[in-house]
């Protein structure tokens, strides 16, 4: 994919409310999460430890002259998964195979796969946790031997025909790595756990999209959209697009630049055009915790009722809304289900309905 900034520039103005969703993202956004990602390591912001553990990795695979060991990126959507997949392949200089788990559905499909590719080539399978069973234990021997047994005939006469491979690299990511089962975990040389960012970090995601974008954007205005992208670069990304196409059809006045000038009072209403609330929420957390809170009392609430009542896949409230609810501290993991915090009743408005209050105690002694 071309990365120049009017291949960015030429999907202007469309649309779309959602912002983690990467399955439901528009054309115009994919292209433009394509034309922002970093090509290397270097260019890759945060993630400090991993980044570091990687280029160990790569270089000592580079000095021994052989592929590197398989790579397994774990941890919530949008934090650089794919990214990082990308860089791997491309810092070594070797050819890079996407596909996904949900693609991988019979052992045949991966046998494809695996057969034809090349020495040295990068394997990246998404959504790792959801291949078919039967493709996983075929997974095991190619990546331990390089090696796969092809089942020919039915029945009593079927033999299977072992199959040499060329050495590839397997990259596999999951937002679900306590799904994997432990025999394809363990065959991963290296398991890197993305963290979300923090706030510095994705001040510096924005520059970058910012200065790729053409866009004038003040330091307060970055600053703000970081507090607010749920520390995912990716949801940063489409936060300043929205922000970018407010600035264009607001102009700020005496900018004197075509496109204007994207400041806090752009930001702001931009944001709030779009329903991102002051700690990022958007709606789908924001129905979350209103269940939580106001349909049950505060819970706990087990994750399926949550995922009925706000009509998501459990899966989608588990590994995009929950890990961010915790991290900002509204929600806490029980044994019984998800509790809300008394910050998640102030941050509500609904201090005088906590559980407690009637009794008088201070909300912070729940
Ligand atoms: N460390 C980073 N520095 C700069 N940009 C980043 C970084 N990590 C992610 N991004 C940006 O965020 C976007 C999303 O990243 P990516 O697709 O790699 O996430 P992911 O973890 O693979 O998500 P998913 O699990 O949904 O596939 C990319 O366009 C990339 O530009």
């Amino acid at each position: 994919m071309s990365n120049s900034n009017s291949d960015i520039e030429s999907g202007d103005l469309d649309v779309d409310l959602d912002l983690t969703d990467p399955v439901l993202a528009s054309e115009a956004e994919l292209a433009f999460e394509g034309a922002l990602r970093p090509k290397s390591l270097e260019e890759f912001v945060g993630q400090t430890r991993v980044r570091g553990q990687l280029q160990l990795l790569l270089t000592a695979a580079m000095l021994q002259q052989r592929t590197p060991d398989h790579i397994l990126l774990a941890g919530p959507p949008g934090l650089g998964k794919t990214t990082l997949a990308m860089i791997v392949a491309h810092e070594g200089g070797r050819p890079l195979r996407m596909s996904s788990g949900p693609a991988i559905q019979h052992a045949g499909d991966l046998a494809a796969i695996l057969s034809s590719l090349v020495p040295g080539e990068v394997l990246f399978i998404d959504e790792i946790h959801r291949m078919a069973r039967s493709a996983e234990e075929m997974l095991y021997l190619a990546m331990e031997d390089f090696r796969i047994d092809i089942m020919v005939g039915k029945g009593a006469g079927a033999t299977s025909v072992p199959l040499d491979l060329a050495p590839f690299t397997l990259v596999g990511a999951t937002t679900r790595a306590g799904l994997l089962p432990n025999p394809l975990r363990d065959r991963f040389g290296f398991t890197a756990h993305l963290e979300f960012y923090d706030e510095a970090e994705l001040e510096q995601v924005l520059a970058r999209a910012a200065s790729l974008l053409g866009l004038d954007a003040d330091r307060e205005a970055l600053s703000e959209i970081a507090g607010r992208c749920r520390g995912t670069p990716r949801i940063a990304n489409r936060l300043l697009r929205r922000v970018r196409d407010y600035a264009l059809v607001h102009p700020a006045s005496g900018s004197g630049r075509r496109g204007g000038r994207a400041d806090l009072t752009a930001v702001r209403a931009a944001l709030e055009l779009y329903d991102v609330d002051a700690l990022g929420l958007d709606r789908l957390d924001r129905a979350v915790m209103q269940i939580v809170l106001t349909r049950f009392g505060g819970g706990p609430v087990g994750l399926n009722t949550l995922a009925v009542s706000v009509g998501e896949e459990a899966e989608t409230i588990e590994a995009v809304v929950e890990p961010f609810l915790v991290r900002i501290g509204l929600i806490t993991r029980t044994p019984r289900g998800r509790v809300a915090t008394p910050a998640a009743w102030r941050h509500f408005g609904l201090a005088d309905r906590a559980p407690g209050a009637a009794a008088g105690l201070p909300i912070d002694d729940l």
